[in-house]
């Protein structure tokens, strides 16, 4: 088997708060990961050491048989930072061309490549437009497009799709099915929706410990799904009770007074009761309680 990333005991604090715990785990060439958790889990810490941007305080991890972070790694390694902002001031052509250059491609390659990683996203049309002039949306493709410059094998993803409509949540996700055969993902994201659809293994972080590690032939199809609508905008204090429930994988909010919970029935197989009794005890109203597939998935993957 050929690893790609190897982490043993890694461990982080910021100040007297631990973040990462014993973390160890391995992903193999061609894997689709998802790194999944709670806010605060330890993701962004995690993606932040496996890019070399934080040094864990004890442990090791490789990419590639390399120490994270090394300079063998350069263009071999391409993240998408949760955060990624482009400057206001220069047109995202000029910005991507920047990264191009940096990656040692002469001005006319690095146009070139400008012009292919952003017609993988759409915006071809969005060369030499500044990014202010852009949309949300728009601006966060342009970001993943900066990930896909030259010819990384690992590409690390932290959000890909937080803030996209579903039309081009979904254009995203089939970019990364379409390109998964030749570079290895890793992809942190609150949407289990869509990390199933794409991915083939499932790290599972909370309170900066590995609770799962495996193949999501043997997690993911085992979850089970509950859609709840509110009555109110109280879906704040909802998900903070629901999140204390045993069992749950899970949960965000899908859209205004729209949760979406994921659990794992093996967990409590009483796991829909255990939400009927939490909204009763609280005194919660709510419009529907549903199980199974999102809207997303039947509107999109009738199949
Ligand atoms: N630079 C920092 N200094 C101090 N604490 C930090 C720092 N970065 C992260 N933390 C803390 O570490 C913990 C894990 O944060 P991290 O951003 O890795 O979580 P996450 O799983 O990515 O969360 P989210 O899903 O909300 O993005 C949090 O409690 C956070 O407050």
């Amino acid at each position: 088997m050929n690893a790609i990333i190897q982490c043993q005991q890694l461990a982080k604090r910021f100040g007297s708060k631990t973040v990462l715990q014993q973390l160890s785990f391995e992903l193999q060439q061609g894997d689709v990961a998802a790194l999944i958790g709670p806010n605060g889990a330890g993701k962004t810490t995690l993606f932040s050491i496996l890019c070399g941007y934080l040094r864990p305080d004890s442990g090791n991890a490789s990419i590639f048989g390399h120490k994270a972070g090394s300079s063998a790694l350069f263009g071999k390694v391409a993240a998408l930072p949760q955060d990624a902002q482009f400057d206001p001031a220069f047109s995202i052509g000029e910005q991507l061309d920047f990264y191009g250059r940096l990656q040692g491609l002469s001005s006319k390659a690095a146009r070139e490549e400008s012009k292919r990683v952003l017609a993988l996203v759409d915006l071809t049309e969005q060369l030499q437009h500044k990014a202010g002039a852009l949309s949300h949306g728009m601006r966060k493709r342009a970001a993943i497009a900066q990930a896909f410059i030259g010819t990384p094998r690992l590409v690390l993803l932290d959000e890909p799709t937080a803030g996209l409509d579903p039309v081009n949540a979904l254009h995203i996700r089939q970019l990364i099915s379409r390109l998964s055969g030749e570079v290895s993902f890793m992809i942190s994201s609150h949407n289990i929706f869509e990390l199933e659809q794409l991915c083939n293994k499932v790290l599972y972080l909370e309170n900066g410990q590995l609770k799962q590690h495996s193949s999501s032939d043997t997690t993911t199809q085992q979850l089970q799904y509950l859609t709840l609508q509110l009555e109110q905008d109280n879906s704040e204090a909802i998900s903070a009770a629901l999140r204390q429930l045993p069992g749950l994988i899970d949960l965000h909010c899908a859209q205004r007074r729209e949760l979406v919970l994921s659990y794992n029935p093996q967990h409590n197989a009483d796991f829909d009761l255990a939400v009927l009794q939490c909204l009763a005890a609280n005194g919660w109203r709510y419009r529907n309680l549903t199980k199974g597939q999102t809207l997303e998935q039947k509107l999109f993957n009738p199949a």
